[in-house]
C-alpha cells in the first residue's frame, strides 16, 4: 500500500520539524517530520511516498548511525533536499554528485519551506476554501450510531489526511480540545485500516489512578493483588491486531509513561504479577488536549515517549472554527435523535443561526446535549433562551475556555451520555418549575407545595438540593 505525502523531513531539532509542519499544513499539505533517517526508513518500508524527503544534515551529524545513506538509498522518484549547517559545504558536495535537487543552509526561513512546498504537485491546485460553499461535504456510519461529519475546509482536509493516512501503520496523535471529535477521527482511522475487522479499544488514561489504570491496561494474574480471584487480560491483549486509542494521554503518571514507552518499543509487556511477557501486535493511537510541547517543556510528559506517539499529528480543529457545519450537523443529530426518542422535532431557522452565533467551549459534545436536550424538552423557545443567555454571558475572548477547566470539573460539568443528559434536563426542569412556583406564592412555600402537588417536605428538600433562594436568579431566561 503506497501513500504519498508532500514532505517527509528528518531533523532532531523540534523548531526545525515545527517550521515545516506548520508551513505545510497551512497550505493544506500534509508534513511528516520525524527526528531520525532510522525513522523515516521505517515510513518508507511501510508505503510512505514523498514528494520531497528533507535531510536535516546539520543536526544528524550529532547522531551519526543509522547512515543517512541507508535513508538515501531508499529515495528512489523524490526530490532530495538536503539541509545543511552555515558553514559545513560537505552536504552541497554530497549533493551535488548525487543529483540532489536543492539544498537549504541555516539558519532555516518560513520562506525557505515555502519554496518548497511549492515545488510539490499538488500545490499548484490547492486552493484555500473560503466557506461551506466552496467545500464539499463528506458524512459517514461509525459504529455505536456514531457518525462523522465534515463540512468545512479544515475538517475535509482531516479527513482526506486521514484517508491518505490511515492504512499505513503508523503511530499518530490527534490533538484538539475536549469535545472536537478526537475519538471520532481515531474511529476513521481504524476503519480504513487492515485493522478494522478487529478490535478498536479506547482507555482514558485520566479518569484511572496509575495502579488501575496499569491493571487496564496489561492485565493481571490470578493473585497479583488482593482480591484478584480471577487471571484478567488488558487492553493491550484484548485489542490484539485491532487499535487501541490511548486518550487523554498528557494526563498520564510518569510511572506510567515509562511502562507504556517499553510495551511500544517492542510489543510486550507484563501482566500484573506475571512472571513471562505476553507479546501483542496493537495499533497505538493516542489523543489529548493539552500543550504537549509545553508539558514536555515542563518535565510532565516524557520527550522520548511523545516522539514515539506522534510520528503523524492530526489537529481537529475547535467547532467555533468551523461554524458553517452546525446546521448539517443540527440536521444529522435531530434525525438520529428524533428517530431514537421517537418524538419528530424540527429546529427552526432562528434556533440554528443562533447555535451559530454561540461559541461552543465543549465543541460538539456540548452541541450534541443541547440537541438532545432540546429534543427531550421539545421547547424551542426555552432552547433558544438558554443559548441567548450563554451568548449574553460569554467571555469576549473566543478562545476556548473548556481547555483550561481541570480534567475532573470538566468531566463533571460536561454530560457524556445519554442518561446523564436526560438527568441534567431533569434537574433544569425541576429547578425551572420551582422557581415557577416560588415567585408566583411570593416565596411561601407552603403554597408553592400546594400548587407544585408535592409534600411541604419534599420542597424543602429540593430547595436545598438545588441551592435555591429567595434572590436566586433563573438560569433559563
Ligand atoms: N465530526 C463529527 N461528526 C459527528 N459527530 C461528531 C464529530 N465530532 C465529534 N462528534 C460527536 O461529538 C461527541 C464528542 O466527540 P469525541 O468523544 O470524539 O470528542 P473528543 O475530542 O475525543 O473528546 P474528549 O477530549 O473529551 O475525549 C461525540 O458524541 C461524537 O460522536
Amino acid at each position: 500500500m503506497h501513500q504519498t505525502i508532500h514532505i517527509l523531513a528528518v531533523s532532531d531539532n523540534v523548531d526545525i520539524r515545527n517550521l515545516i509542519q506548520s508551513t505545510f499544513e497551512a497550505r493544506g499539505q500534509l508534513a511528516i517530520c520525524v527526528p531520525s533517517s532510522q525513522e523515516a526508513i521505517h515510513l518508507l518500508n511501510r508505503g510512505i511516498q514523498a514528494e520531497i524527503i528533507l535531510f536535516d544534515a546539520n543536526a544528524n551529524k550529532l547522531a551519526p548511525a543509522p547512515s543517512p545513506l541507508g535513508l538515501f538509498e531508499k529515495i528512489t522518484d523524490e526530490k532530495l533536499c538536503v539541509l545543511s549547517g552555515p558553514s559545513d559545504t560537505s552536504w552541497e558536495h554530497y549533493a551535488a554528485k548525487c543529483g540532489i535537487a536543492t539544498t537549504l543552509t541555516l539558519p532555516l526561513r518560513r520562506q525557505d519551506i515555502e519554496n518548497l512546498s511549492e515545488k510539490t504537485k499538488e500545490y499548484a491546485s490547492f486552493q484555500p476554501s473560503t466557506g461551506a460553499s466552496q467545500t464539499s461535504c463528506h458524512l459517514e456510519e461509525l459504529d455505536n450510531n456514531r457518525f462523522f461529519l465534515a463540512a468545512s475546509s479544515p475538517m475535509m482536509k482531516l479527513y482526506r489526511d486521514v484517508r491518505a493516512l490511515a492504512p499505513v501503520d503508523i503511530p499518530v496523535l490527534i490533538l484538539g480540545e475536549s469535545g472536537v471529535g478526537k475519538e471520532v477521527v481515531a474511529m476513521l482511522l481504524h476503519k480504513y485500516h487492515a485493522r478494522a475487522e478487529k478490535t478498536f479499544l479506547n482507555v482514558n488514561c485520566a479518569a484511572l489512578p496509575t495502579e488501575l489504570l496499569e491493571s487496564e491496561l496489561f492485565g493481571y494474574e490470578a493473585g497479583a493483588f488482593t482480591g484478584a480471584t480471577k487471571a484478567k487480560p488488558g487492553k493491550f491483549e484484548l485489542a490484539n491486531k485491532g487499535t487501541l486509542l490511548l486518550d487523554e494521554i498528557g494526563e498520564m503518571s510518569s510511572q506510567m509513561q515509562a511502562k507504556l514507552l517499553h510495551v511500544l518499543q517492542d510489543g510486550s509487556f507484563c501482566r500484573l504479577g506475571a512472571r513471562t511477557t505476553t507479546q501483542v501486535d496493537v495499533r497505538t493511537l493516542a489523543a489529548t488536549n493539552i500543550n504537549m510541547e509545553e508539558a514536555i517543556a515542563q518535565k510532565r510528559f516524557r520527550e522520548d515517549l511523545y516522539y514515539r506517539l506522534n510520528t503523524l499529528t492530526l489537529t481537529v480543529p475547535p467547532l467555533r472554527e468551523r461554524r458553517e457545519e452546525i446546521p448539517l450537523l443540527i440536521e444529522q443529530m435531530t434525525r438520529r435523535g428524533s428517530a431514537e426518542l421517537g418524538q419528530p422535532f424540527a429546529f427552526s431557522r432562528r434556533l440554528i443561526e443562533t447555535a451559530q452565533d454561540y461559541h461552543w467551549p465543549g465543541n460538539v459534545r456540548e452541541l450534541r446535549n443541547f440537541v438532545t436536550r432540546t429534543l427531550i424538552l421539545q421547547d424551542e423557545r426555552s432552547a433558544y433562551n438558554d443559548l441567548h443567555a450563554k451568548i449574553r454571558t460569554e467571555a469576549p475572548c473566543t478562545t476556548a475556555v473548556a481547555v483550561e477547566v481541570p480534567i475532573q470539573e470538566k468531566k463533571a460539568a460536561i454530560p457524556v451520555g445519554m442518561k446523564d443528559v436526560i438527568s441534567d434536563v431533569k434537574n433544569q426542569a425541576e429547578i425551572r418549575m420551582l422557581q415557577d412556583a416560588l415567585l408566583a406564592s411570593g416565596w411561601n412555600r407552603r403554597r408553592a407545595a400546594i400548587n407544585l402537588n408535592i409534600s411541604y417536605r419534599s420542597l424543602l428538600y429540593k430547595i436545598q438540593r438545588h441551592g435555591l433562594t429567595a434572590h436566586h436568579e433563573s438560569s433559563v431566561a
